[in-house]
């Protein structure tokens, strides 16, 4: 193996600079040169690239975000175009490590096909990739989302208000589930069905009798929307509700240690399974070790607690 690619698509996530940092001092131990494609599949396909080495890439592992940039490439989901990609890498390199959620596993997966040689990182916020007990980027963002709600809830105390605050998550409630303990939420509504107006009225009396300041319910943004969480509460009770949205100031922030250190893991053992020759895998982690799956068995996600 003598040069490999790297790219990052989909949502940004921390702890991907710190993969690629994993890959790229790897491939270095190993003489093989890295070239890392700006925005992700878009790239790819235009041959955008830049040369990765440990000491450039070292400064990103502490920041959120990923400094190759990524997109959402909707160019790359044309079978022609993966073609005339697939050809191009081929002739041009000996592999590449695609770090990304599900949506940047089936292009990696129709790399693969196409015969080139590709292991996936599963980096996604919502921790939402089928077999993997951890995505990168997770528990960063459970912890953006604890320390903003703290604060938030200062205020809430003050004021003796009812916050309902939609966290992201896309289709998957783990973030809700997750953050919504950490903050000893009211209610976690983290899958449509988890929600009822008579439990949340129920909820909101006994937090009142209890003398707690505020009442804080979670709510996952593939369960409902905030603003309609307000409308069902405040329509059929006789409660009003604070609702916000925490958007994209869950997906930034310098990345925890478990997530460098997961990127770093991930990085060194996508580079050991394309130099052993692999090819349409993804890593995973399983019992707190890093292992590697067939992306094609992540097809489906059938085994998430996806939200309908
Ligand atoms: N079925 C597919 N075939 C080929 N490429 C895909 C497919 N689905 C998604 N992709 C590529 O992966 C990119 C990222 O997917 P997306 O779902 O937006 O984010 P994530 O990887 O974070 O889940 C897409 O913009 C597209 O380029
Ligand atoms: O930033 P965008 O493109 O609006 O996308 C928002 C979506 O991206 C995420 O933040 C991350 O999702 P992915 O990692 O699957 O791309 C979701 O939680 C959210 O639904």
């Amino acid at each position: 193996m003598k040069k490999i690619g790297v790219l990052t698509s989909g949502g940004d996530a921390p702890g991907m600079n710190a993969a690629i940092y994993g890959l790229v001092e790897e491939a270095e131990t190993q003489g093989v040169e890295v070239v890392g494609f700006i925005d992700g599949y878009e790239g790819l396909i235009d041959g955008k690239a830049k040369a990765l080495t440990p000491a450039n890439v070292k400064p990103h592992i502490g920041i959120g975000g990923t400094f190759l940039g990524t997109a959402r490439s909707e160019r790359f989901k044309d079978s022609a175009v993966q073609q005339q990609v697939a050809e191009r890498i081929n002739e041009e390199l000996d592999g590449l490590v695609v770090i990304g959620g599900d949506g940047s596993y089936q292009g990696a997966l129709k790399l693969s096909e196409l015969g080139v040689h590709t292991i996936a990182i599963p980096a996604t916020i919502d921790n939402d990739i089928s077999r993997t007990e951890l995505t990168l980027g997770f528990k960063t963002a459970v912890r953006n989302v604890v320390e903003t709600v703290d604060i938030m809830m200062q205020s809430a105390a003050s004021h003796h208000h009812i916050y309902g605050i939609e966290v992201m998550g896309r289709r998957a409630g783990d973030l809700a589930e997750w953050t919504g303990k950490a903050l000893a939420a009211d209610g976690i509504i983290s899958k449509t069905e988890d929600f009822s107006v008579s439990q949340v009225r129920e909820a909101i009396e006994m937090s009142f009798a209890a003398g707690k300041s505020y009442q804080l319910f979670i709510i996952a943004e593939g369960a409902m929307s905030a603003a309609e969480f307000k409308r069902h509460i405040e329509n059929e009770t006789v409660y009003g509700i604070h609702d916000f949205v925490l958007g994209h100031i869950q997906r930034g922030g310098n990345p925890v240690a478990e997530d460098r250190m997961l990127g770093f893991d991930f990085g060194k053992e996508a580079f050991n399974r394309l130099s052993a020759g692999d090819t349409g895998l993804c890593l995973a982690v399983e019992a707190g070790e890093v292992v590697a799956q067939s992306i094609e068995d992540h097809r489906a996600f059938e085994d998430r607690r996806h939200l309908s």
